[in-house]
């Protein structure tokens, strides 16, 4: 008999994502079906897009090898029948306060940086690029995390070693740049293009420096199609821009509305619901339906 969700103690609700505390040790790390667009949280769920979320994590988690967070099997006894199948159990740790991001690609905030300045958090990059350049070698971008709607700061190296120290910034770089080209290559050859994703780290007790959150999923990375990919031309996301065209090009809704975007077609849902299980498939070569919970 599974517990229910009600009683484990919300400790974080975040844009499509809680956290609760189960025990001293361990958390809940729960992904809901909700996604966002153009910064607005939108009315309607893709149904499923937790599952897969949570699906690739843990793809890379076993697929990169790298000591992390988790606790505990997708279907472990602890997790409720509710969340089944987009919720994890994890330790719980001390978490660095770092967004740790690798760019292998140049385009959003860095792009906006090098245009200002010919680099990117301190790194200075060779000129004329253009969106969707390569970064060869992949840089690391850290940030500091934002407040609640807003958008991370992008800071130098040189900040995050004033924030956590020399020895712990340098490992921070390492892990990141390391974990992002291993996940990079794996989805490379599966045709899709990773252009840059977030990790964050957490620390245990003993001080053992493991991979949390989430890990290189379409929320905390950008996915192309790697088909389609040339510099310079604005790369489509691969989840997400289904629902942008429409958003943009069909609803009649605009980003300077100032207003929420309106509710989404059935037939954009299910496209978008579609895109999220391609991507998990062609990654990891297996089949969404073996995966727990969803339509019981
Ligand atoms: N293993 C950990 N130990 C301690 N804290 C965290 C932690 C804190 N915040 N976040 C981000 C987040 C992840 C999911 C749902 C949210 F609402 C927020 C993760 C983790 Cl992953």
């Amino acid at each position: 008999m599974r517990p229910e969700l009600s009683e484990y103690t919300p400790i974080y609700s975040g844009k499509v994502r809680e956290l609760y505390e189960v025990d001293e040790q361990h958390l809940l790390l729960v992904a809901s079906d909700r996604t966002s667009a153009y910064d607005y949280i939108l009315d309607t769920p893709i149904p499923d897009k937790g599952r897969v979320l949570t699906a690739m994590s843990v793809f890379f988690f076993d697929a990169l090898g790298v000591p992390n967070h988790l606790a505990g099997p997708v279907d472990d006894p602890r997790i409720p029948e509710s969340v089944l199948g987009r919720a994890l159990i994890t330790r719980r740790l001390d978490m660095v306060p770092v967004e740790c991001v690798a760019r292998g690609y140049l385009t959003g905030s860095g792009l906006k940086e090098y245009r200002a300045n010919g680099q990117v958090c301190g790194v200075p990059l060779p000129e004329g690029l253009v969106d969707g350049s390569r970064i060869d070698p992949p840089i690391f971008t850290p940030a500091t995390k934002a407040a609640v709607g807003d958008h991370d700061e992008n800071v130098s190296f040189e900040r995050v070693v004033e924030e956590v120290g020399l020895e712990l910034a340098t490992r921070l770089r390492e892990l990141t740049l390391a974990v992002y080209s291993s996940g990079a290559d794996i989805a490379r050859e599966r045709g899709i293009t990773l252009a840059d994703t977030k990790f964050e780290f957490g620390r245990t007790p003993d001080g053992e420096l493991l991979l949390a959150d989430e890990v290189l999923t379409p929320d905390s990375s950008r996915y192309w199609d790697g088909a389609l990919y040339e510099p310079g031309v604005a790369l489509p996301s691969f989840d997400k821009q289904i629902v942008r065209d429409w958003l943009t090009k069909e609803s009649g809704w605009s980003t300077d509305a100032g207003t929420p975007p309106p509710p989404l077609p059935a037939d954009v849902v299910e496209r978008t619901r579609a895109r999220y299980i391609e991507a998990y498939e062609r990654i990891s070569g297996l089949s969404f339906a073996d995966w727990p919970g969803g339509a019981q």
